[in-house]
């Protein structure tokens, strides 16, 4: 089964959401005409831009040491590829003019964008303020959050108004705002020539740290990457004992420290480790008790302070996993924990078996921090790359 086939059956709950919710707003207003006189009018949206679909393409498994180089001795910045400012969902050049007269062809949008024929008597209705705010409801429900939520409706009508759209077509609109507003955030987990490369993997209890941790180590393992893992969650014994779980199946060693003592040190004594095998990677879990987020934030700069001694340039990336059920506190984790540590990209995960993968949208939309890969079940190869194409039409239930 493909990954798109397999995301579009796990995405199921967000997916039928949106789905159902805009056959439901079209039908609310629908009138039967036949498609060959309103299909034509709707305009395709721009045509994706070719670097962002070569950067989207490979999945978070490590290739042979590509692209990102850096510095073994440059000063612990993080990486310049987080934009911390959320770039605004470029207009498509604005066509407030009634769009001339229809070709005389009988392809709608689904059918310009994929080259299949829209079928005649499709259900259309006019795209009104009413339907507009149909609409935005809609996506604020599926998680995508109000300022985004608005953003992409607007796009969507933007030269469309008073057009009889069928929901097909809308689902196709819908989809292709989506994409674009993914597409530069889809970027796969940067791979430097740093031995050991060091990832900080972060995030609140539950989010999926170990789980992420374990799939990854065991992508990285399969690609014939030496990987070692620091169980630096030393407050939760459940913890250690699941990273060790995955450590045998993965066959990947985990340091541990007993329960209570300093992560730093069991950090620091990773790193040495982690030098002495030559490892590929170093990943390091952490705890994620925000209740306390002095204590948090003192205990994540002391890891970082002391893997530093060891390589000024450590941790190379800092991951945050995030449980796509939480929602709309997904975008407040990314708030805090960009307070905590200096994190250079996103894991979600849970994406399978929840209503809410909109939230994604928003977390694109407004933090532009680079979207790693997705977690969609418990299995080892239940994470994959984010492909922002494939993501847009499983979540708006559009064929592929
Ligand atoms: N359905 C589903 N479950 C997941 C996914 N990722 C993780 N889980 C489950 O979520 C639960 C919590 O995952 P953990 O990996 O233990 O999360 P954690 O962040 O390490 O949590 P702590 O160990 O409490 O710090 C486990 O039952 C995992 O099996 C996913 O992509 N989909």
């Amino acid at each position: 089964m493909s990954f798109f086939k397999k995301l579009k059956n796990k995405l199921t709950k967000s997916s039928s959401k949106i789905d159902e919710g805009l056959d439901a707003i079209v039908s609310e207003g629908a009138e039967e005409v036949p498609a060959i006189e309103d299909a034509a009018p709707v305009e395709a949206q721009p045509e994706r831009a070719p670097e962002a679909v070569e950067e989207a393409a490979p999945v978070p498994t490590p290739e042979p040491e590509p692209e990102p180089t850096q510095e073994p001795e440059a000063a612990p910045e993080p990486e310049p590829s987080v934009e911390p400012t959320p770039k605004p969902i470029s207009k498509p050049a604005a066509t407030p003019t009634p769009e001339p007269a229809p070709a005389p062809e009988k392809l709608g949008l689904v059918g310009r964008l994929f080259g299949r024929s829209a079928p005649a008597n499709e259900p259309r209705r006019e795209l009104d303020d009413e339907m507009l705010e149909s609409l935005e409801e809609l996506l604020i429900s599926a998680d995508m959050g109000v300022d985004t939520a608005l953003r992409v409706t607007a796009n969507m009508a933007e030269g469309r108004f008073g057009k009889k759209l069928s929901s097909r077509e809308i689902k196709e609109l819908l989809a292709s705002e989506i994409t674009r507003i993914m597409e530069p955030v889809a970027k796969p987990l940067p791979i430097y020539p740093k031995k050991p490369q060091v990832v900080l993997v972060v995030g609140v209890n539950g989010s999926g740290k170990t789980t992420t941790i374990g799939k990854l180590a065991s992508q990285f393992r399969a690609a014939g990457k030496n990987v070692v893992i620091a169980a630096g969650d030393t407050f939760r014994a459940a913890a250690v004992e699941q990273l060790q779980v995955w450590g045998e199946r993965a066959n990947v060693p985990v340091l541990t420290a007993p329960e209570g003592s300093d992560p730093a040190s069991l950090a620091f004594d990773a790193m040495t480790k982690a030098e002495e095998d030559g490892a590929d990677l170093l990943m390091i879990d952490t705890a994620g008790r925000l209740q306390n987020r002095a204590d948090l934030m003192e205990e994540l700069a002391k890891i970082v302070r002391v893997i530093r001694k060891k390589d000024p340039s450590a941790p190379h990336n800092t991951l945050l996993v995030l449980d796509a059920t939480t929602g709309q506190n997904a975008l407040n984790q990314v708030d805090t924990f960009q307070k905590l540590a200096d994190v250079s990209g996103l894991v979600m995960t849970k994406l399978d078996g929840t209503a809410k993968g909109g939230v994604l949208v928003a977390l694109a939309d407004r933090f532009g921090l680079p979207i790693h890969a997705i977690g969609v079940g418990e299995q080892i190869d239940d994470l994959d790359a984010f492909d922002p194409e494939e993501f847009a039409k499983a979540l708006t239930g559009t064929d592929a």
